[in-house]
């Protein structure tokens, strides 16, 4: 299978400190694989690095079959080109519906005359549609955006972020502040999302990385500490002594 992200040798020092020693990572299209990792361990900053926010002092970020070099694109150009990021805290339009949250982040034209005469097609609704039943929000289409829970917060970006039609998803720890069953809905959700493009989940929620039922990258002190499946990478020695020997 060959990469769609080949991210190989990067390293980021901040004001002295090594924030990201040498650190390689691959995915192929359409997997999904978690990163878990003590706090500090880098994962953050792992992912600014990918999407553009940091650049790092060394290394390479290469993207799809053209093998596009992604450090010399800018944010915009990165999400451009197919990926996405959620951020931890939902940001969605409050005051607006989530049909209109949905409808807002559709890959239109986006110039400021298109945006003053835009109307939705048929088309646009039948995306806002099928896009709110793919995160399980096909019932609150019409409710404020403002009223949904946490989690059905969390969806709607999720299905904000699909609008967009992204090859790679980075998700920043998406069971944090969930219920049970909304973090169950969540797992079910990414993993049927990585049927069609490439998930990266970034989570200290165990349980919850048990359930996505994935490759896991170890990171700490900004390198891949040890891969491979859940049970494999818990029963690694040095995978206990990062987490449970300090
Ligand atoms: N802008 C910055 N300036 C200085 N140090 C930074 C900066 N950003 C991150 N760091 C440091 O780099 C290291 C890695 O941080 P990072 O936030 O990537 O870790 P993390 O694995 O995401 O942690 P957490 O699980 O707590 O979110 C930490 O020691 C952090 O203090």
């Amino acid at each position: 299978m060959s990469a769609l992200l080949e991210v190989a040798g990067i390293s980021v020092t901040f004001d002295g400190y090594k924030a990201i020693r040498n650190l390689s990572f691959e995915i192929g299209e359409c997997e999904l694989r978690a990163i878990i990792g003590p706090n500090g361990a880098g994962k953050t900053t792992f992912m600014d690095i990918v999407t553009g926010k940091t650049k790092p002092d060394e290394g390479r970020v290469i993207w799809g079959e053209m093998s596009r070099n992604l450090l010399k694109m800018n944010e915009a150009r990165i999400a451009q080109a197919g990926l996405g990021r959620k951020f931890q805290r939902p940001t969605v339009f409050e005051d607006q519906s989530v049909f209109d949250n949905l409808l807002m982040a559709l890959k239109n034209p986006r110039s400021a005359f298109a945006c003053l005469f835009y109307r939705p097609t048929g088309a646009d609704r039948d995306r806002v549609e099928e896009l709110a039943a793919e995160v399980g929000l096909k019932e609150e289409l019409q409710r404020t955006s403002g009223e949904l829970s946490h989690g059905q917060k969390q969806w709607l970006e999720i299905g904000m972020l699909l609008a967009q039609e992204p090859r790679l998803m980075l998700v920043d720890e998406p069971a944090a502040g969930m219920t049970l069953a909304e973090r169950e809905h969540t797992t079910d959700l990414l993993v049927n999302l990585a049927k069609t493009r490439a998930v990266v989940v970034v989570e200290h929620d165990m349980e919850f990385v048990r359930r996505l039922n994935c490759r896991v990258t170890v990171l700490h002190e900004g390198s891949v500490l040890a891969e491979g499946s859940l049970d494999h990478v818990t029963r690694d020695p040095r995978v206990i002594e990062v987490y449970l020997g300090r």
